[in-house]
């Protein structure tokens, strides 16, 4: 059995070497002529997998480490008998922590408080979902934009974008890209809504890039100085408008889901399938896979606010830190992908125990995601 699985899937060669010959390749070119014998493809999001990809070769089982899926052609592939399997989910807790890092920075340079702000979240699944539950969880007023789950009766509060843009003073979109159909999200932040986000909105683009019209935004940006912006994805990639770059208050390389946990979370999801699929099931849990993190516990006297809890983000996983070498370098081919490639280890919020002496603080800290305890007396 021979598996090609992107190299930039931490624990792949350990785990689907259990099943098989594993060769690790990269994903954006993928060498075509390995696939002449390969059995099963594990990709990431920048590898195409289509007809032109895949006819003719024997791969009979695609898995993609990922939660987006527009970059498989999932109707041919069933067309042609090849099994498939996605990682839904796997990144969303990094995508919250991303857009928390980012807000909190955001915050504290703009001096206000996240409680007294409107969040419109857009596309509210795993990602969108759980960003509710912790902003909320913060005292954060949230507003929802969620078309299918409001059509499928879903329980919950869905607005109309429209009406989402009325109220949000942070818009933040994590919607899959549909380029068509009754949910269709490409461009679903055009011109039009652009101009109508209110007086020194935050806009948060970290689901696909053509979701918000790049070419529309840099037009309100010149436009409109009120506005934030904070873009880890973009129209296109990985050739990014460097003139549309400069005017971003955060930017990123398409890493909001890099935490250690969220890859290692892709790969085993899809291992686990992939192991059903061959028939041989085994279950990997990540405890198995995870080394101790940089800093695993820190004490924290008195009660939680804004500025402390920002701290406390920070010290985990300061957005920043992504921010400024994408500025450095995104002017040069193949550098953006190269900032993918090398991506510096980055734990989520939960690798930090956080020993409280005060009883509120603990359990807000554990609401939020922390492996937060109160201190014994
Ligand atoms: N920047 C990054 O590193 C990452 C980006 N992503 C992207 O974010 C997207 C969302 O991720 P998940 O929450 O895990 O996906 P999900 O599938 O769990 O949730 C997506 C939600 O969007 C809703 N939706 C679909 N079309 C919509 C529309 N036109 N308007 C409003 N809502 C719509 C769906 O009903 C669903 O509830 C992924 O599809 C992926 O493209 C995901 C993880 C990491
Ligand atoms: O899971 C998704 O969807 C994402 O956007 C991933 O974080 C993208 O990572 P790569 O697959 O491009 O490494």
């Amino acid at each position: 059995m021979k598996i090609l699985v992107d190299e930039n899937m931490p624990y792949a060669r350990e785990l689907f070497s259990r099943t098989g010959n594993v060769l690790a390749v990269p994903g954006r070119p993928l060498p075509e002529a390995e696939l002449a014998d390969a059995d099963g493809l594990m990709v990431r999001s920048v590898t195409k997998v289509n007809e032109a990809l895949l006819a003719g070769k024997p791969v009979k089982f695609v898995g993609t480490a990922t939660a987006g899926t527009d970059h498989i052609d999932e109707v041919w592939l069933q067309q042609a008998g090849i099994a498939f399997s996605a990682a839904p989910g796997c990144n969303a807790i990094a995508v919250v922590e991303y857009v928390f890092s980012s807000l909190l920075l955001l915050a504290e340079r703009d001096g206000f408080q996240l409680r007294d702000r409107t969040v419109g979240i857009v596309g509210v699944g795993n990602v969108g979902g759980r960003l509710q539950k912790r902003l909320e969880a913060w005292g954060v007023k949230t507003v929802l934009c969620d078309p299918p789950r409001a059509d499928r009766g879903d329980d919950g509060d869905f607005l109309s974008l429209d009406e989402v843009v009325k109220q949000a003073d942070i818009l933040t979109f994590h919607t899959p890209l549909f380029k068509d159909g009754p949910y269709k999200s490409w461009h679903l932040a055009d011109l039009a809504l652009l101009m109508a986000l209110k007086p020194n909105t935050i806009l948060i683009n970290a689901c696909r890039g053509p979701v918000v019209d790049n070419v529309a935004l840099l037009e309100v940006l010149n436009m409109r100085s009120d506005l934030s912006v904070i873009l880890d994805v973009w129209e296109p990639e990985p050739d990014l408008s460097l003139a549309l770059l400069d005017k971003v208050d955060i930017a990123t390389a398409h890493i909001a889901g890099y935490t250690l946990e969220g890859k290692a979370r892709g790969t085993t999801q899809v291992f686990e399938a992939w192991s059903a699929f061959i028939g041989q099931p085994q279950q990997v849990p990540l405890s198995e896979l995870l080394p101790t993190p940089e800093f695993s516990s820190i004490t924290l006297q008195g009660a939680l606010d804004q500025p402390t809890l920002k701290r406390l983000v920070h010290l985990v996983y300061d957005v920043r830190r992504d921010d400024a070498p994408l500025r450095k370098v995104a002017a040069q081919p193949g550098e953006f992908d190269r900032l993918r490639k090398q991506y510096e280890e980055r734990r989520e919020w939960s690798s930090l125990q956080v020993i409280c002496n005060d009883r509120d603080a603990a359990e807000m800290l554990a609401k939020l995601g922390f492996d937060a305890h109160l201190q014994e007396s």
